[in-house]
């Protein structure tokens, strides 16, 4: 049976046949501790039912609630709900607080939706904060960059460094009055048939103690993100070699690869940037390329490629914009097919809408290919202690790995779902249909469209959960009145 939002509130319903709940309610009501009442609580005579009192935590109001949800007794199906805390949300989770979750909880806010967003880092964006190199900045021009509601400040430039895209989260976090839940690692999420509800499971590792926290919300929205976990390749002899070997979201500046030769696995706009960072600091970088791979400059005439074929888009067809693409493509780097290039048999963008692989957008690596200061070579067949051997048998000496091989959704370790989202990680249907599942479970910033794909994903969300939630709110106002009056009857 599924019970609504309305059902569940107002608080102060009282049965003396159903054990009752203690619901501690935060003061802005964006979140309720939930706790069943012991047994010999409930039963001491002395006992006076009130309905709500004022109490105070840790110098924070709360109301405390005495009451009765008969279908938040429904969870109870188990001892271990009884081991954990329990937070009763009052709207939806979020569950990230990357762009995309920021994004939804602005919009949220603007609607007058309240929300909990979970983080597991300990920070906003950690991904941009913690995981990206020195020298990085937007790829594409800052109108298709900004998160809704707020814009870049004028003084930004046309792509802005990492620095100030972050400030721009942080102000835009503040702005909006997000304060995530840090360091709380969602470990599952399942929605509950009986009582309608979803219920996520965290660890939250604060300080030293590691806490178990259970949430129990009407809606669930994902913005974990495209690129969650980094994709470690499994290759032969990997382990066994002696040099460094690191992830491309360890990698910060070619700096401490002064004069080493260095193999850079995967070309992506990571691998090629960290080669030609490599470059500017005195190594020698070596760039697998196992496949194949489309660069496009990053501006032609002095508007940006991403630019250009956004305009093309509205009038042209996909494939003529990817022919036009190439040419220009051509016209500006040349043939890079004889540099050991490849490219793939599929143009630009719908390579794109088809498999999510992002085209390289040339800052600068490619002359460095011209000119032989990154080599450019074929897939690896394995690793030795001091080397590594390619497919085509040559052996090269290196002294570091860095892996550019990308990242993967997490969405599956933890949301034990099937309809919206596919087996790896991203939502089955294709942009712009996959934002929206069943039963209150959403998708934010797995369109692969970038920052303006999340961005439109949580306009959207936004807009649907508060839709619903305004109609429901007004539905409670009416009914807590009359539910009020029915338990000072009873008692
Ligand atoms: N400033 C910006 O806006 C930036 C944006 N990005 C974005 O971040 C996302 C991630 O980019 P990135 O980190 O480059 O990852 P990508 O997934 O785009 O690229 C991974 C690369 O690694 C290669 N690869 C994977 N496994 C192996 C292997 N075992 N052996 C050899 N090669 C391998 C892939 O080759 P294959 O194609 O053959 O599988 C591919 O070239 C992208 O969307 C990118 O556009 C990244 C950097 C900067
Ligand atoms: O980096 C990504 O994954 C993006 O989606 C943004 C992006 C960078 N370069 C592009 C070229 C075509 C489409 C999207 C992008």
């Amino acid at each position: 049976m599924h019970l609504s939002l309305s059902s569940l509130l107002p608080s102060t319903y009282l049965s003396p046949s159903t054990p009752p709940f203690i619901l501690i309610l935060s003061k802005n009501q964006n979140s309720a501790l939930l706790f069943p009442t012991p047994s010999n609580f409930y039963s001491q005579s002395s006992l006076k039912y009130t309905n709500t009192t004022t109490v105070s935590i840790k110098q924070n109001t709360f109301e405390l609630t005495l009451l009765v949800m008969e279908n938040l007794f429904r969870l109870a199906d188990h001892d271990e709900f009884f081991s954990r805390r329990c937070v009763w949300v009052n709207g939806p989770v979020i569950v990230g607080a990357g762009p995309s979750g920021l994004a939804t909880a602005a919009c949220l806010r603007e609607q007058g939706v309240p929300f909990v967003v979970l983080e597991r880092a300990e920070c906003i964006a950690s991904l941009w904060q913690k995981r990206t190199y020195d020298r990085l900045k937007l790829h594409l021009p800052k109108q298709f960059c900004q998160l809704p509601k707020l814009p870049f400040p004028e003084d930004f430039p046309e792509y802005p460094t990492k620095r100030q895209f972050i400030e721009y989260l942080e102000s835009y976090a503040k702005h909006f009055e997000i304060n995530p839940q840090f360091n709380e690692c969602v470990q599952s999420a399942r929605y509950d048939e009986t009582s309608g509800l979803w219920r996520v499971k965290t660890v939250s590792t604060a300080g030293s103690t590691r806490n178990e926290i259970e949430y129990i919300c009407r809606w669930l929205v994902v913005a974990t993100g495209e690129n969650a976990e980094r994709v470690m390749p499994e290759i032969e002899g990997l382990n066994e070699f002696c040099g460094g070997v690191s992830h491309a979201c360890e990698y910060k500046s070619g700096e401490k690869f002064s004069g080493k030769k260095v193999l850079v696995v995967g070309c992506g706009n990571s691998g090629m940037e960290v080669s030609l960072d490599l470059c500017n600091h005195n190594a020698s970088p070596s760039m697998v390329v196992r496949s194949s791979v489309h660069v496009l400059p990053k501006e032609v005439l002095g508007k940006s490629t991403f630019e250009l074929a956004v305009m093309m888009m509205k009038w042209l067809p996909l494939w003529l914009v990817d022919k036009l693409l190439l040419i220009l493509a051509w016209l500006v780097l040349g043939n890079i097919e004889k540099y050991g290039l490849k490219r793939p048999s599929m143009g630009p963008l719908e390579l794109k809408n088809e498999t999510g692989k992002t085209p390289v957008l040339d800052l600068g690596a490619l002359a460095k290919i011209k000119s032989g200061d990154i080599k450019v070579i074929p897939g690896i067949k394995r690793f030795t202690r001091n080397q590594v051997e390619l497919v085509n048998g040559q052996k090269l000496d290196v002294d570091s790995v860095v892996l550019a091989t990308g990242y993967r959704s997490n969405v599956p370790s933890w949301l034990q779902e099937g309809e919206l989202f596919s087996k790896n990680g991203f939502p089955k249907a294709a942009s712009p249909h996959g934002w929206k599942g069943n039963a209150g479970l959403y998708a934010v910033g797995f369109s692969r469209r970038g920052l303006s794909g999340a961005s439109s994903d949580a306009m959207k969300i936004a807009q649907d959960i508060g839709t619903v939630w305004k109609a429901e709110t007004k539905q409670q106002k009416k009914r807590t009145t009359a539910c009020h009056r029915r338990c000072i009857s009873q008692f």
